[in-house]
């Protein structure tokens, strides 16, 4: 079917998608460009940190679990609504607490309400595009998380200059309340929406053929028996081995460059502007190429795997970051490897329509990612481990190298193991009965 020529709502719908991300992304990184200021105010000690850290990436781990089965009972209008409420309010929060534990809850908090973002909008794509388009759709609207993450470092510092730390909560965490308005507003699934034409509805249904070999939308399906799907395992086996290294570029990169390059932190870092620039292209390419692929005909299957093949072999020359004699070659590597894992991010998120009926996307995306969650937990103890071993060895180079060797076979393992899980990646069938 030929693409509808009216306005087109469901863009403005991804522009909203992709403004909560960048929101959910500032919330996070907020706390880590304030800790020397709050170290001074509270009399943090690094492992109090530590434990501040933990207590969002566990919640946020967790809440993956719980929200995405949510998102799925309530919908996405109602679902999206619930989070970024639970999740402005406790960043708004942060303001008033003064003690450890009180950052504790409040981060608890946070990461319980942002990991209803991911399936929200996951589920969102679903609902608005044809399966062709959805993965442009994902990396567009997942490229807000590289925004917001570039946007803290700018933002923080200036209110922390204008007013105080506690005015960096406020301010961050309001936004989320201007976005609720918007999607309040504006936002309804295709079948309720008043202002969408015939023809862009038709476009969006235009794959319903599949969907409806998959089940009907009033179809229930029990969150537990997910579990005894191999679809389901295929998308929890690809986030867990490749989240982490995600994390990984997040949180680690500042400290590799700042070591092995002699990097200033304190000023801004064209070195980290331009790795987190490069990954705003990746998610948008990759998700480009996959839907290219089926606009020329390719199954939907093959281009994804396809696509997710060649943005793994991406990341392969990042293993020659070690051989690096200046930071730019360095930026190089790493930026590709960081743009590649955005491309086969806005793909792998889009397996889970693909496989499955939209009334379980959520579910899928939830127990995938929280697997992802609970790597980028442990990842960096290993992390630590590999620094710290060869710190005391006088060459700490040495143990980012084994790091990014691991990050260089982490997507054609994840790859390998999902095409031996589920070869075409069956749409999962529901029959009319649970699944
Ligand atoms: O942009 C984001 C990354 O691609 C993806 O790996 C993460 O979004 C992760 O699933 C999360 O929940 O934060």
């Amino acid at each position: 079917m030929a693409q509808p020529k009216s306005v087109t709502y469901r863009w403005g719908v991804v522009a909203l998608l992709f403004f909560a991300t960048s929101i959910n992304y500032l919330d996070r990184q907020v706390i880590g460009l304030l800790k020397p200021t709050l170290e001074n105010e509270l009399h943090w000690t690094e492992t109090d940190y530590g434990h501040i850290v933990m207590a969002f990436q566990a919640a946020y781990a967790l809440g993956l679990l719980a929200f995405g089965g949510i998102i799925d009972k309530l919908g996405t209008k109602m679902g999206y609504t619930i989070s970024i409420i639970f999740w402005s309010v406790s960043a708004v929060l942060t303001a008033a607490v003064k003690t450890t534990f009180g950052f504790i809850a409040v981060r608890a908090a946070l990461g319980l309400g942002e990991s209803g973002n991911f399936p929200a909008a996951i589920k969102t794509v679903a609902e608005w595009f044809p399966k062709r388009e959805r993965a442009l759709a994902t990396g567009i609207f997942n490229s807000g998380a590289n925004i917001g993450a570039v946007v803290a470092p700018v933002m923080v510092p200036w209110i922390l200059g204008v007013y105080n730390w506690q005015m960096a909560f406020i301010i961050t965490g309001a936004i989320g309340f201007v976005w609720l308005i918007f999607w309040r507003i504006f936002y309804e699934t295709p079948a309720k929406h008043k202002k969408i034409s015939t023809e862009e509805f038709e476009f969006i249904n235009s794959d319903t053929s599949e969907a409806a070999a998959a089940g009907t939308p009033e179809t229930k399906i029990k969150w537990l028996e997910l579990f005894g799907i191999r679809q389901t395992w295929a998308f929890v086996a690809g986030k867990l081995l490749t989240d982490p290294i995600w994390y990984f570029f997040l949180f680690w990169l500042p400290s590799y460059f700042a070591t092995t390059f002699n990097l200033d932190l304190k000023k801004p870092s064209l070195p980290l502007v331009l790795v987190y620039t490069a990954t705003t292209i990746g998610s948008i390419g990759g998700g480009y190429l996959s839907s290219w692929f089926i606009k020329r005909g390719m199954p939907v299957f093959r281009a994804r795997k396809t696509a997710m093949f060649l943005f793994a072999l991406c990341v392969l020359p990042i293993f020659a970051a070690r051989y690096a004699t200046n930071v730019w070659q360095a930026v190089a590597l790493i930026s590709l490897a960081a743009a590649a894992h955005q491309a086969w991010s806005a793909n792998i998120f889009t397996t889970a329509s693909d496989m499955f009926p939209k009334q379980a996307v959520s579910s899928v995306v939830g127990i995938g990612s929280m697997a992802g969650s609970v790597g980028g937990i442990f990842f960096p103890l290993l992390i630590s481990y590999i620094l710290e071993a060869n710190k005391e060895a006088g060459h700490i180079t040495a143990g980012y190298n084994i790091i990014f060797a691991i990050c260089a076979c982490a997507y054609l393992a994840a790859w390998l193991i999902m095409h031996l899980l589920t070869p075409t990646m069956k749409p999962v069938q529901l029959h009319g009965k649970d699944v």
